[in-house]
């Protein structure tokens, strides 16, 4: 069957434009080097990995564009992914809207994935795919929590913060990329100006803004946001130990 005849086609919008204030000083943090490559092709070749991904959307810092458009044609991406660069905006949200906006007609199920995500293993990609493709308008890979989680009255930097409420813990979960949804249900969310602005840290908060279902599938530990110096030596240490044993 042609690529444009499949009744599902899937396109993985990249935000990658943020600075990574929290890693530190230094590059965009999309592309400092894992392992000597750029985190934003390792996180292009772990959405391109799943067979569903006709279209990989990268969104680059502004200023940056070029640099990544180059990077892209450096790294050889399976012959079945297209991919597109556009710039990015001030915030996440920004830059996924302009992510999705830049959507071919044709697409069905979009995928939002973290460039901070870059060793998201193939299984979690594809099995959200298959949620979004057996019916639920947004899905997210999510893991249980280990620590326990205080909701707090937030004060000034260094200031004790009183305990609000101690959440059941065997109810919440750490929300990961990528997340998936039906491209009509994620394009409302990022039109909606209820579902628009402050407080929603990823497009799933925002599906829900809406009042549509949003359904979680397992998400894997190496799914991990690199955020903090240390998530760079983890991500350092998983990724070596993957090509010790796979000899890449
Ligand atoms: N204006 C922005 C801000 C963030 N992102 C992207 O959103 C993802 C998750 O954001 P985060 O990990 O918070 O990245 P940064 O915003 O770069 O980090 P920091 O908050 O530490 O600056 C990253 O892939 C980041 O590049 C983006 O595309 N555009
Ligand atoms: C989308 C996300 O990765 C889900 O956990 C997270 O909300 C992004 O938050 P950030 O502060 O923009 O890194």
């Amino acid at each position: 069957m042609s690529e444009e005849a499949r009744p599902h086609r899937t396109a993985a919008v990249i935000p990658a434009a943020g600075r990574g204030v929290r890693l530190g000083p230094g590059a965009p943090k999309a592309l400092r080097t894992l392992g000597g490559t750029p985190m934003l092709i390792h996180a292009v070749r772990a959405m391109a990995a799943s067979r569903a991904v006709s279209l990989v959307v990268v969104v680059a810092p502004p200023e940056g564009a070029p640099e990544v458009k180059n990077l892209l044609d450096e790294h050889a991406l399976p012959e079945r992914t297209d991919y597109l660069v556009v710039p990015g905006g001030e915030t996440r949200q920004e830059s996924v809207r302009l992510g999705i906006e830049a959507l071919p007609d044709g697409i069905t199920t979009v995928l939002v994935h973290d460039a901070a995500r870059p060793l998201v293993p193939v299984d979690t990609v594809d099995a959200v795919v298959e949620a979004v493709r057996d019916g639920a308008p947004a899905v997210v890979p999510a893991l249980p929590l280990a620590d326990t989680v205080k909701q707090v009255e937030p004060r000034e930097k260094g200031e004790p913060e009183p305990v609000v409420a101690t959440p059941e813990r065997a109810l919440l979960r750490a929300v990961q990329t990528p997340q998936g949804f039906d491209r009509e249900t994620l394009q409302r969310a990022h039109r909606s100006e209820t579902a628009v602005g402050e407080g929603a840290t990823d497009c799933a908060g925002m599906v829900e803004r809406l009042g549509a279902p949003v359904v979680v599938v397992p998400g894997h530990e190496e799914a991990f946001k690199v955020t903090r110096p240390l998530d760079l030596v983890l991500a350092e240490a998983v990724l070596a130990r993957r090509r010790a044993n796979d000899g890449f």
